[in-house]
């Protein structure tokens, strides 16, 4: 019997797992797509990434988290019938203010979290979706939760408030920040393997389906563009991010949008598919030669390049630009219309290695980097170490 660590990834039409040993050596990842959706489907893949057969499913095998979990389990375990599931690590978005570490999943934890729902009402109930469907699995079995906001909960006072009556401070209405796991990973990374870098003043930009940039100095979180929801900051697949309020209150006055409608559009009608009308994947964008989709690529590279001097002046400079997610690590446009004229801030790439989705892409002074993130490892070495396994 191989001892393994699950790990789970809940989205709200996504479930992704990762198995690790208990060296945290990756045993095999799994991906449910379009969970719920008659187009459900499932992705299997050994430990070093390559595609793995899966079994045939339909679409009442992805039908909620607990029937997605137990078909991706029942793939897994067609494969590797000799895995023992020894403890489970949950990404969860929310953690609030009183959760900053890695946690065991008790039932006075989950009403804790249960609680945050309506702080993050797009992903905190489908992460809590998958914590249930893994009791249910695997009962006996330790589960952990590991937080997205836990990364940023030391946030200068500055960038942990809006400037609204001091109440809802107190209330929990914060600058939360989220991909911490992601930002966790990175800064991992660059401690171990470029420790000088780290120590200075380092701007993350983890730009995937959904996208923040985080400012580091010396492993600590001191602003991110994502605040008090997955919302604000950056435009993404579907969120408008950056917005004026005074958006809002003309939608609901003028249009007569309630917020019902209203999260409808900011959440899931907006951003790179609301501008292009085309997709919400930057794959696709680029590929297309409507130009609404290439004014989309413009106002996403536009936001980023804004926020990373931003991030930068939050921290009084920059000594390295690291990029990550989806889109980070495999646009060499992105990444070349992004830094384009961040000379004057001590960016310039090399554009040969940024073509070639190197590691290092800077000529300048600003060590600018592509790093691909994993927050699958961070969940499993969080469950193994707070499980003392
Ligand atoms: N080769 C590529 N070129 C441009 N964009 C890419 C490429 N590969 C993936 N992406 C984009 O990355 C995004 C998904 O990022 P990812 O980090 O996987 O998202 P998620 O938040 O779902 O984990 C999509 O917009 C996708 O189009
Ligand atoms: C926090 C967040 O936006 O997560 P995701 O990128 O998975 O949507
Ligand atoms: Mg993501």
């Amino acid at each position: 019997m191989t001892r393994a660590i699950l790990t789970l990834n809940a989205g709200s039409s996504s479930l992704k797992l990762g198995l690790f040993d208990e060296a945290l050596a990756p045993l095999a990842t799994a991906h449910v797509d379009r969970l719920g959706a008659p187009e459900g489907s499932l992705n299997l893949k050994d430990a070093e990434g390559k595609a793995m057969p899966v079994p045939h499913l339909g679409p009442d095998d992805f039908a909620t988290h607990t029937l997605a979990l137990r078909s991706a389990l029942g793939a897994f375990r067609t494969d590797m019938p000799e895995l023992e599931i020894v403890a489970i690590g949950h990404r969860i978005v929310h953690g609030g203010t009183a959760h900053a570490e890695p946690e065991k999943v008790t039932d006075v934890l989950m009403d804790h979290l249960e609680r945050l729902n309506p702080f993050a009402p797009l992903h905190q109930p489908h992460n809590l979706a998958g914590v249930r469907a893994a009791i249910e699995a695997f009962p006996g079995v330790p589960n952990v939760a590991c937080f997205d906001t836990a990364f940023h909960r030391g946030h200068p006072f500055v960038d942990d408030t809006y400037a609204l009556p001091r109440h809802y401070y107190e209330k929990g209405v914060r600058r939360y920040g989220f991909h911490g796991l992601s930002y966790t990973y990175i800064d991992g990374v660059l401690a171990a393997e470029e420790p000088e870098l780290r120590a200075g003043r380092v701007v993350i930009a983890h730009l995937g389906s959904g996208a923040s940039i985080c400012a580091v100095h010396n492993g600590q979180s001191i602003s991110c563009t994502m605040g008090f929801s997955t919302l604000s900051g950056l435009p993404m697949g579907t969120r408008a991010g950056e917005l004026d309020a005074g958006v809002v209150l003309y939608l609901m006055d003028q249009e007569k949008m309630n917020a019902e409608d209203i999260t409808e559009l900011l959440f899931k009608r907006s951003g790179l598919i609301g501008m292009s009308g085309v997709s919400n994947d930057m794959r696709t964008l680029e590929a297309s030669k409507s130009p609404h989709a290439a004014e989309a690529i413009d106002y996403f590279c536009h936001r980023v390049k804004r926020e990373i001097a931003s991030l930068a002046a939050a921290m009084g400079g920059m000594d390295a630009l690291v990029f990550c997610g989806g889109v980070g690590e495999n646009s060499s446009h992105v990444r070349a219309a992004v830094c384009e004229g961040l000379d004057w801030a001590g960016i310039t790439l090399d554009q040969t290695a940024n073509l070639a989705h190197a590691r290092e892409i800077s000529t300048g002074r600003v060590a600018v980097r592509v790093i691909p993130t994993n927050e699958e490892v961070v969940i499993a070495r969080a469950a193994k170490d707070a499980l003392h396994i």
